[in-house]
């Protein structure tokens, strides 16, 4: 297993694989072949077979992959069997849904604390998670020890939240804003918008 060398649209489309043959078990099913997962979702199985061969499972003539050997093999390569510590700077609107989001930790996110600068959200709970202002982060993850930040602030301060996040020991950032924050090199930063994939839709919708 070489998760380096994998290429991401590969990396990306392994979690729809995961999904429908989780759906299968659930349906009682054992075995799944590439052709079967190629019928459902808009992917050749010849790509699958590839994708699949990535990660260490091999299927049996005739009958294909061993269901519960290929979601516990694709859960482990993807990482979602081991939990990554995360906090989370900014706990609006969208901060505070995110703490609420019990899904994530089915995918190996746990959300530890959030870290605000707002008095009205400073020393509550959500979702059962703890929210502290963010002065105290630097002190806290020397015990928490995130590896991973969830940026969900003003797009204003996204960067120096970030570069505090990452002195205080963070690892991955997972920035929410629109502002193209700058890390340094070695820090992992995935950038997700809800919006630019509303604009494509817009855009495709229109033509
Ligand atoms: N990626 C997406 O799809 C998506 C969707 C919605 C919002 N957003 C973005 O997420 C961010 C938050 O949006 P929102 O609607 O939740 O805003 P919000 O105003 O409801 O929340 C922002 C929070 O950040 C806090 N904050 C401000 N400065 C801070 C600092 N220095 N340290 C820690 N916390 C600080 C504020 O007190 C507030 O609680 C914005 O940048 C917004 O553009 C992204």
């Amino acid at each position: 297993m070489n998760s380096n060398k994998i290429p991401e649209p590969a990396l990306r489309r392994l979690p729809w694989y995961l999904s429908y043959v989780k759906l299968l078990k659930s349906q009682g099913e054992k075995y799944v072949s590439s052709t079967k997962i190629a019928k459902k979702i808009d992917v050749s199985a010849s790509q699958i077979a590839k994708d699949l061969s990535f990660v260490e499972i091999s299927g049996k003539t005739r009958v294909g992959y061993d269901i519960d050997e290929l979601i516990n093999v694709l859960d482990t390569f993807l990482g979602f069997k081991v939990i990554h510590k995360a906090v989370l700077f900014g706990v609006g609107s969208l901060g505070a849904a995110l703490l609420s989001d019990s899904g994530l930790e089915q995918y190996g996110l746990k959300i530890i604390a959030g870290f605000d600068v707002n008095k009205s959200v400073v020393d509550t709970k959500i979702h059962d998670i703890p929210v502290y202002h963010s002065d105290e982060f630097i002190q806290m993850n020397k015990e928490i020890d995130a590896e991973i930040g969830i940026l969900t602030v003003p797009s204003g301060v996204a960067q120096e939240v970030s570069d505090y996040m990452i002195s205080g020991g963070i690892k991955g950032v997972w920035n929410f804003t629109p502002f193209r924050i700058r890390v340094p090199s070695g820090i992992v930063l995935q950038n997700t918008s809800l919006y630019a994939h509303l604009a494509v839709m817009f855009n495709r919708l229109d033509s």
